[in-house]
């Protein structure tokens, strides 16, 4: 089994508060990992700390089997940062964002012939070809987070981490990105996924790792939903205290 990503014994402290107290997390190739957990559990943390935008106190991350520090292949990797806007306060239209994410494949020159039609089979698999043209501005929560999915898409990533992908988007909308990233799990990509329900996503997953504060305490397969949480277009976020035993809708 061929690594893409390892961290190990990871530890990160974000102000003076522990978030990840050592984890480990293994995505080898081809695989579809999910990583689930309570809000604050540290999440996004640890996939930040994979793509180098957390500093880690201890421990190690590995992409594609180099050092983090070493690793200088960004266009293997796509990433979809947690819901955030496409808009940077500059204006840019919905091809232009996603355009951006090629830069990495195109090493700064001229678009070529391949770079414009992945950038336009990108928006066209996310079902926005109708606004490539517009102003990522005119876009609603749930488009501007299927743009940064396109973007993500654009550099054809043989690694797509995405935190949150589904969050605001409409089931309709749900169930284009779960067609999306099966046509590239199908091509061979492998996938990392900060969840909060599997939703559509369910048949995708090969393997579940569920933090509960900045610990890992599963890593396996996917845990069934059960009760409401199973019900079609459930989508919310439970409140969490410290002391209550984890919920997130997979596990109860
Ligand atoms: N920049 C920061 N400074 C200080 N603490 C932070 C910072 N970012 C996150 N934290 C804290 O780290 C902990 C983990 O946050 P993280 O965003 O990784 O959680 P998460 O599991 O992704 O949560 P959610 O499901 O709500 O997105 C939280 O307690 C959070 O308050």
């Amino acid at each position: 089994m061929d690594p893409v990503i390892s961290l190990r014994e990871a530890q990160a402290t974000l102000g003076s508060r522990p978030v990840l107290r050592g984890i480990d997390l293994t995505v080898h190739r081809g695989e579809v990992v999910a990583l689930l957990g309570a809000n604050g559990s540290g999440k996004s943390t640890a996939v930040r700390s994979v793509i180098g935008q957390v500093p880690l106190s201890g421990g190690s991350v590995e992409l594609f089997g180099k050092p983090l520090k070493r690793f200088k292949d960004w266009g293997r990797v796509g990433y979809v940062p947690q819901r955030t806007t496409a808009s940077s306060g500059v204006p840019a239209t919905v091809r232009e964002v996603v355009a951006s994410g090629r830069l990495s494949r195109s090493k700064f020159r001229l678009p070529s012939k391949a770079d414009r039609a992945a950038v336009d089979g990108a928006i066209e698999l996310v079902g926005l070809a109708d606004r490539a043209k517009d102003s990522v501005n005119a876009l609603s929560g749930g488009q501007h987070q299927r743009v940064l999915i396109a973007r993500a898409l654009a550099a054809d990533p043989e690694l797509l981490i995405m935190d949150e992908p589904m969050a605001g988007v409409d089931i309709a909308s749900q169930e284009i990105l779960a067609t999306t990233l099966r046509a590239q799990v199908e091509r061979g990509a492998t996938v990392l996924l900060v969840l909060h329900e599997l939703g559509p996503l369910e048949p995708l997953i090969d393997r579940a790792v569920v933090l509960r504060d900045g610990c890992c305490v599963h890593d396996g397969p996917p845990p069934k939903a059960v009760g409401q949480h199973a019900l079609p277009g459930h989508d919310h976020v439970h409140p969490h205290s410290a002391n209550e035993p984890i919920r997130t809708g997979l596990l109860t």
